[in-house]
């Protein structure tokens, strides 16, 4: 994977997409991510046409479901030529494994199987909300080990984590996986509802593969500066 700079697209406004993207550079050298948001308001459609455009696409949909509708899921997801997608490590390890069948067997002959990426902890959880409603008897840190090593065994590609824990992570589980993190921000100011935060220059020397950047971008004054800033800091 490139070590590169996925932009969260939360819109809700197809303008304000465009708007975003003319300014960050060549399709081809931008990362974008398309979550829940964005997907339920344009579908399918929205996503194909920006592949076509050259975009890499990040699609983030975050399956938790039964194998079965999990593998239909994903062949569907491969067929739109995404770069990676993913699901949630406690959907269990068969699940992991139907994700990855149904990645495979959607995508054409001679194309780039979309990477699997599966959700560890979500960067929201703080470590009293893993024991207190969760009622998960691990720490955060053994928490993440504990669905990444399941989520590498099941077939996935990498993983979704804190840039806190990528260091651990490359540790005990090795760096033939990927660590992509969210919960990126520029200061301490303002963490909106991300609780396992780091900046982009801490998130490069922890060992982040790569790094999501939604409101730090999309709500700056200026987003096209902010973000180049972002990707000098971490690529
Ligand atoms: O654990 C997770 C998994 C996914 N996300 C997604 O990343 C972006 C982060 O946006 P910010 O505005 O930079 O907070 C967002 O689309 C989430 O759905 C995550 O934050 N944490």
């Amino acid at each position: 994977m490139k070590k590169a700079v996925f932009v969260a697209l939360d819109y809700d406004n197809q303008k304000e997409v465009q708007k975003l993207l003319a300014n960050l550079g060549r399709p081809e050298e931008t990362y974008i991510k398309i979550g829940m948001e964005l997907y339920y308001h344009y579908g399918a459609g929205l996503v194909t046409s920006l592949v076509k455009q050259g975009y890499h696409i990040f699609l983030d949909l975050k399956l938790h479901d039964i194998p079965n509708t999990v593998y239909q899921a994903a062949r569907q997801i491969a067929h739109l030529g995404v770069y990676c997608t993913t699901i949630h490590a406690l959907g269990g390890s068969e699940m992991i494994t139907a994700a990855k069948n149904g990645l495979k067997d959607g995508t054409a002959q001679g194309s780039e199987v979309p990477k699997l990426l599966a959700v560890t902890e979500l960067t929201s959880i703080t470590a009293k909300v893993l024991s207190t409603e969760q009622n998960c008897s691990l720490s955060m840190p053994e928490q993440v080990v504990s669905l990444a090593q399941t989520a590498k065994k099941a077939g996935a590609d990498g993983v979704i984590c804190s840039p806190l824990e990528v260091k651990n992570l490359r540790k005990k589980i090795g760096s033939d996986f990927l660590y992509v993190t969210p919960g990126i921000r520029l200061t301490n100011k303002s963490n909106d509802d991300q609780k396992r935060i780091a900046t982009p220059q801490k998130a490069k020397e922890f060992g982040s593969s790569a790094i999501v950047v939604g409101r730090p971008i999309t709500q700056a004054k200026n987003p096209a500066q902010i973000y180049h800033e972002i990707k000098k800091e971490f690529e």
